[in-house]
């Protein structure tokens, strides 16, 4: 589904992304671990086009590698930030609404306000006064909305407590059931990581250095990874 071939990414003369080959099957959850500063978040911001990167990025056929990120939108690709980012002042329902923008749709999906109930009861609210678990269902909700093909999240477990860290999962696992699409996640957490992934990745110094099934993993060998 999306692929990426020898993705290199730069700051200035830095290139902290070196080299990664990765890709997402239909209906797959792809999870990618890492410990802070290894590059998790310049991946994404590539993968979605707001940072320039050198090598190919595929959709399906389609090179996506000099397309601009709202193009990459367009053809399926959603992009849930690191920090959640919903518009503080804009109502609950008018955050998911800027993510019609990418179909043309009118309506918001009703299986939007199935996946998050707390999101309908509060559509007229202001985004900002939500919690921070609310907060990452509306920007989840947002993403769904532009109806994409592969999901992208960048560690939506960062600041959120541990009983809504579970929900976060089951809710990861209902829309992959739901809209049958990919998701690409980056996470430290390895209970939510091993709740969620078809395949797990670890990335450590912008290289890919280890890769396995998400079912058999070996959560010790993972952990090693993440310690500091
Ligand atoms: N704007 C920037 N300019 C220069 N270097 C940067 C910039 N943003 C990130 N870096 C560097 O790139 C590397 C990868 O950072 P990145 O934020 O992608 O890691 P991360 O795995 O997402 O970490 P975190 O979990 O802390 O967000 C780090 O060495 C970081 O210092």
């Amino acid at each position: 589904m999306l692929s990426t071939n020898d993705l290199r990414v730069s700051y200035g003369m830095s290139e902290v992304i070196h080299g990664v080959s990765l890709n997402v099957g239909e209906n797959e959850t792809l999870t990618i671990m890492g410990r802070n500063g290894m590059g998790k978040t310049t991946l994404f911001k590539s993968l979605i086009g707001v940072l320039p990167s050198q090598g190919r990025i595929t959709l399906g056929d389609e090179d996506l590698s000099s397309t601009q990120p709202y193009q990459r939108v367009q053809k399926g690709i959603a992009y849930v930030p690191q920090g959640r980012l919903v518009f503080p002042t804009l109502t609950v329902e008018e955050n998911i609404a800027t993510g019609l923008e990418a179909t043309g749709a009118k309506k918001i999906p009703t299986d939007i306000y199935d996946l998050f109930p707390v999101l309908h009861d509060m559509r007229h609210r202001k985004a900002g006064n939500l919690s921070g678990g609310q907060q990452q269902q509306l920007a989840i909700g947002r993403a769904l909305a532009a109806d994409p093909k592969v999901l992208l999240l960048d560690e939506p477990t960062e600041g959120i407590q541990p009983s809504i860290i579970k929900q976060l999962a089951k809710n990861l696992n209902e829309i992959k059931q739901m809209r049958k699409i990919s998701i690409v996640v980056s996470e430290q957490v390895l209970s939510f990581a091993m709740a969620v992934a078809d395949r797990v990745m670890v990335i450590e110094k912008g290289a890919i250095v280890h890769e396995e099934d998400g079912k058999t993993a070996n959560q010790e060998e993972i952990a090693r990874y993440l310690a500091v």
